[in-house]
């Protein structure tokens, strides 16, 4: 790897990498994560890029499972949401616009016949897996294709920086069924509230249809793929082949919330290289949060945000873009220390 820095110097490894923000006028160290985080960033590109250039990606769809009183919220909300993204209207909208990150909508499954931004849909939703596999091989295969696609585009368009979020009702359920069957945490410690805060009788039901549904599947259950394709959903699909497409394309991409966590998981068991090009951005308030992260072997200090956000849709991932931008410029405009030491024997 070589990287340019300014006044000419080359940089051929990490170590020069470290001496650069090493040799930034401040104590060593003493931007904490962010200075691992940029020096990760460069070892990812592997060549210079002086700006950040982000892409969020959404990925929406929605869940048969959500049938089964895990929510309480309307199906309907998946596709109503994900065309308020589109609109502007949406949370994450608004933070990326106020931050000028462009984001696209990828409707890989929303149940409802018109679709929403880019048009990858693969069936109105996924089936209830208490009654069959939410799932064939051939539609989680498109899913994983669509993710894929949608990070090459990225490339081709000159972005340096994925961004991953996902709407979908439900989708904290089929989460939490992937965790529970990849891990054998027990139900009750990765089931959260989702989009339905202080509702314990989701918390029992959730529980129980993860249980039942694990149990159902417990003979084919040997791989990820075998995983997403009983008990998982489209969304989760998507990102998992987005993330394995980042790695192939020596693309950096952010999590956001427990869902992108899992998704991750997955992608890790199928291909260990897509560690080196993640970054997590906040530890969500949903339970299993910080199992799937640990399960993938991010630590709690790898992650820069905690704020009880359980939003989903990416929010999270605009704070960790914008921190990352701003060390960026830092790295390239702040002087050097040894700057001090030529005006220290001047001034002498
Ligand atoms: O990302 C998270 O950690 C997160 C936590 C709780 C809820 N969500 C969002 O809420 C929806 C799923 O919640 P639920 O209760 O319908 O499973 C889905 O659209 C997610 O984007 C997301
Ligand atoms: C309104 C609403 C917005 C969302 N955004 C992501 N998940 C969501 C769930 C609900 C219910």
């Amino acid at each position: 790897m070589k990287i340019q820095h300014k006044g000419g110097l080359i940089i051929t490894d990490l170590e020069q990498i470290t001496q650069i923000v090493d040799q930034m006028a401040k104590p060593p160290g003493s931007l904490g994560l962010l200075e691992s985080q940029i020096k990760k960033l460069y070892c990812c590109w592997g060549k210079l890029h002086k700006e950040l250039n982000p892409c969020h990606l959404i990925f929406a769809a929605d869940n048969g499972i959500a049938e089964e009183s895990v929510v309480r919220q309307p199906q309907e909300i998946t596709y109503l949401q994900a065309q308020n993204m589109v609109d502007g209207k949406a949370t994450i909208s608004c933070f990326c616009k106020k931050n000028q990150i462009p984001y696209k909508v990828i409707d890989v499954g929303i149940a409802n016949f018109a679709s929403v931004g880019y048009n990858r849909k693969i069936a109105l939703g996924t089936k209830n897996f208490l009654i069959e596999p939410a799932m064939q091989l051939e539609e989680y295969n498109k899913a994983v294709a669509t993710g894929e696609e949608m990070v090459l585009r990225a490339k081709q368009e000159k972005y340096n920086i994925i961004s991953l979020g996902e709407m979908g009702i439900g989708n904290t359920t089929t989460s939490s069924a992937v965790l529970y069957a990849l891990s054998d945490i027990q139900p009750d410690l990765i089931v959260g509230y989702g989009a339905n805060k202080n509702n314990p009788e989701v918390i029992k039901r959730k529980c129980e249809v993860i249980k039942q549904g694990v149990a159902l599947y417990k003979k084919q259950l040997y791989s990820p793929v075998d995983i997403i394709r009983c008990v998982g959903g489209f969304d989760i699909a998507a990102m998992c082949g987005a993330m394995i497409e980042c790695a192939r394309q020596r693309m950096p991409f952010v999590l956001d919330g427990f869902i992108t966590a899992v998704a991750f998981a997955c992608a890790v068991r199928m291909c260990p290289k897509v560690k080196d090009y993640v970054f997590a951005s906040h530890l969500s308030r949903e339970a299993g949060m910080i199992y799937a992260l640990e399960l993938s072997g991010i630590a709690e200090t790898e992650v820069p945000i905690r704020a009880q956000l359980a939003l989903g849709e990416g929010t999270g991932t605009v704070f960790a873009i914008v921190m990352l931008r701003t060390m960026l410029d830092a790295v390239w405009n702040v002087s050097k220390i040894s700057e001090f030491e030529s005006k220290i024997l001047t001034i002498k």
